[in-house]
C-alpha cells in the first residue's frame, strides 16, 4: 500500500514539474518581469495592480530596459513588452511565420466569444490585403461623396443651438459622424439611402462597444472560467451581427448570382467595399456564406469605427484647450480650398491640421500596438529568444512620451509636426504626416501588419476636423478640460468636461 501511495506520488510530482518546466512563468525566466516578482502567487498580485497601474508598470519597464524586452503578468498570461528602434525594426521585419496577428487579435478581443471568425478554409488574412489597395485607389472616386456624407453628419449632430456635450456624448458623436461615413463606403445605396438607415448604424455601433466591453468583461476570468460567461457575452453580441444580417442580406442576395457567381457592376451600379470583398472571396475560392460575410463586414466595421471617433474627440478637446492655434488652422484650410477646392489631394496640403492632429494622438486615447503571438521560438537582434506560445506588444505610449524622440514630450505642440517636416525638405507632408509609420509614432502600428486604413482614417478625419472648425466654435462649458483615464495600459477619455458647439457667423 505505502508502496502504491509512493508510486502515485512520486508520478504526480513528475507531472507536476513537466507542466513547470512548459509553463510560460517557466519558459519566459530569463525575461525580466516588471510590477511583481516572477513567482506564480505575486504575478497574481501583480496582475491585479495591472488592472489599476498598468501604464505604470509599462512605463516602468520601458526606463528600465530600453530596446530590449520586459514581461509584465496579467490574469491569464505573461505579456512581454518590447520597446526601442531595435526591437521596432525586428518586429517590422519578422515573417508571419513567427508571428501572428490574428492569434494574438483572438485573444485580445476574445474572438471566439465575440465574433464568430471567418470560415477556416482561408488564411484570414485576406481581408487585409483587400482592404489595402482598393481603399486608397477608390478614396479619390468617393471622395466627394464621404465629404458631403460627414458634412450632413456634423451638421445633424451638433446643429442644436447651444449645444453642450459631455465627453461620453462626444465619443457617440463623432461615433455616429464616422459610422455614416464608413458605411456610405462599405454598403452604399440603396441600403444606406433609405432614411440613412439609423437601425443598421445603431447595430453596428453597437457591436463595435460590445466586442470591445465583452473582450474586457472576460480577460478579467481565468481561462477556464470564460466558456461559462463567454456564453452571455455571445449572445449579447449575437444579437446585434443578426440585426445587421436583417439589413445586408437583402444587398449580398442581389449580388450573388444563383449560379454561385458574382453580378456584374454597371456604371448604374456603383462598386462598394462589399462587392471588392466579395470578389476578393470569390479569387480566393472561399464559399461566398452570407452569415460569413456578414461577420467579416462587422468585423471592418469593428477596426474602423473607435480608433477615428477617439482621435476626432481628443481633436476637439484639444481645439477648446488651446484656442491659441484655431486661427492659424482655420486660416489654412481657407486658403487651400479658395486655391483648389475640396479634393483628397487639397487634403494633403493642410499640413498643419494634419499636424494638430497627429499631436492629438501621441498624447491621446490609445494603448498597445504591435500585439502578436508567437507561433516559433523567435530571437531578438540582442539574443534574447522569446518562446513560442508567449504574447508580445509594444510600449507605444511610454515611446511617444520619450525626450529622445520628442522635444518636451509631455507638452501639447499642435505645429510639432509641420516644424519637422520643414526642417526635411523635399519630405514635405510625407515623413511626418499623420500616417507616416516610424518608431517614434506607433499609432498605425508596425510593420506590414500596420493599420491598412489609416489613409482613409486620416482623410476622414481631417474632413471632420476641417468642416467643424469652418462651421462652429468649439469651447467648454466651465472651465474644465477633462482628463484622461487608464484601464490597465489603454489610455481613453475621461470624463469631466463638456464641449460647446457655437455656429459661427
Ligand atoms: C484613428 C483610427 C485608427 C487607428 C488609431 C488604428 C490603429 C490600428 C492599429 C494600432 C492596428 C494594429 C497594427 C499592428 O498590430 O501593428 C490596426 C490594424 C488594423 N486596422 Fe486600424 N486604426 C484606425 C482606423 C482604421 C480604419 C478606418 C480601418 C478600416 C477602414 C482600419 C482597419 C484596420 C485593419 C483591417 C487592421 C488589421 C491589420 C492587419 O491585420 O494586418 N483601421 N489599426
Amino acid at each position: 500500500m505505502l508502496f502504491v501511495l509512493g508510486l502515485l506520488f512520486a508520478v504526480l510530482s513528475a507531472c507536476l514539474f513537466f507542466k513547470f518546466l512548459n509553463s510560460s512563468t517557466y519558459r519566459l525566466r530569463h525575461i525580466p518581469t516588471v510590477g511583481s516578482s516572477s513567482s506564480v502567487v505575486w504575478s497574481y498580485i501583480g496582475a491585479v495592480r495591472y488592472y489599476f497601474q498598468g501604464h505604470k508598470m509599462v512605463q516602468e519597464g520601458y526606463e528600465k530596459y530600453h530596446d530590449s524586452v520586459f514581461k509584465i503578468p496579467t490574469m491569464s498570461k505573461w505579456l512581454v513588452v518590447l520597446s526601442g528602434p531595435r526591437m521596432c525594426d525586428d518586429l517590422r521585419r519578422a515573417s508571419d511565420h513567427y508571428l501572428s496577428q490574428i492569434d494574438a487579435l483572438t485573444e485580445v478581443l476574445q474572438l471566439k466569444y465575440t465574433a464568430p471568425l471567418p470560415s477556416p478554409d482561408d488564411d484570414t488574412n485576406f481581408h487585409i490585403n483587400f482592404l489595402r489597395a482598393p481603399l486608397g485607389r477608390h478614396l479619390v472616386e468617393y471622395h466627394q461623396d464621404i465629404r458631403m456624407e460627414i458634412g450632413q453628419a456634423i451638421h445633424d449632430v451638433f446643429d442644436v443651438p447651444g449645444k453642450t456635450l459631455s465627453t461620453t456624448e462626444l465619443l457617440y458623436a463623432t461615433t455616429r459622424i464616422f459610422a455614416r461615413a464608413n458605411h456610405r463606403l462599405f454598403v452604399g445605396s440603396p441600403l444606406y439611402w433609405s432614411g440613412r438607415n439609423t437601425d443598421y448604424l445603431r447595430a453596428c455601433e453597437q457591436f463595435a462597444s460590445n466586442v470591445f466591453l465583452g473582450s474586457q468583461f472576460l480577460l478579467l476570468f481565468p481561462r477556464v472560467l470564460r466558456p461559462i460567461f463567454g456564453l452571455f457575452v455571445k449572445k449579447v453580441v449575437f444579437r446585434t451581427a443578426k440585426l445587421v444580417k436583417r439589413h445586408i442580406s437583402p444587398l449580398l442576395e442581389a449580388r450573388l448570382r444563383k449560379d454561385g457567381n458574382l453580378m456584374k457592376y454597371g456604371e448604374e451600379n456603383q462598386a462598394i467595399l462589399i462587392d471588392w470583398m466579395l470578389s476578393e472571396m470569390q479569387n480566393r475560392h472561399i464559399s461566398l456564406d452570407i452569415d460569413d460575410i456578414v461577420v467579416r463586414v462587422l468585423l471592418i466595421n469593428f477596426a474602423s469605427l473607435s480608433g477615428v471617433a477617439a482621435v476626432l474627440s481628443d481633436s476637439l478637446v484639444n481645439i477648446a484647450s488651446y484656442p491659441e492655434y484655431v486661427t492659424q488652422i482655420r486660416n489654412e484650410i481657407e486658403d487651400v480650398l479658395e486655391e483648389e477646392g475640396w479634393s483628397r489631394e487639397a487634403l494633403a496640403k493642410m499640413v498643419k491640421l494634419d499636424s494638430f492632429m497627429k499631436e492629438s494622438m501621441r498624447l491621446g486615447a490609445g494603448g498597445f500596438t504591435g500585439n502578436r503571438r508567437i507561433l516559433r521560438d523567435f530571437t531578438l537582434s540582442n539574443g534574447i529568444t522569446i518562446p513560442a506560445g508567449s504574447y508580445i506588444t509594444f510600449a507605444n505610449r511610454p515611446t511617444h512620451n520619450d525626450a529622445r524622440y520628442h522635444d518636451h514630450p509631455t507638452e501639447f505642440q499642435g505645429f510639432r509636426f509641420v516644424e519637422q517636416t520643414n526642417e526635411q525638405e523635399g519630405l514635405k507632408g510625407e515623413k511626418s504626416s499623420m500616417v507616416s509609420l516610424s518608431h517614434d509614432f506607433l499609432a498605425w502600428g508596425l510593420g506590414k501588419h500596420a493599420c491598412p486604413g489609416r489613409f482613409f482614417a486620416s482623410h476622414n478625419l481631417k474632413l471632420a476636423l476641417a468642416h467643424i472648425l469652418l462651421d462652429y466654435d468649439v469651447e467648454f462649458a466651465v472651465d474644465a478640460k477633462p482628463r484622461h483615464i487608464w484601464f490597465q495600459a489603454v489610455c481613453l477619455l475621461g470624463p469631466g468636461g463638456n464641449l460647446v458647439f457655437k455656429k459661427r457667423k
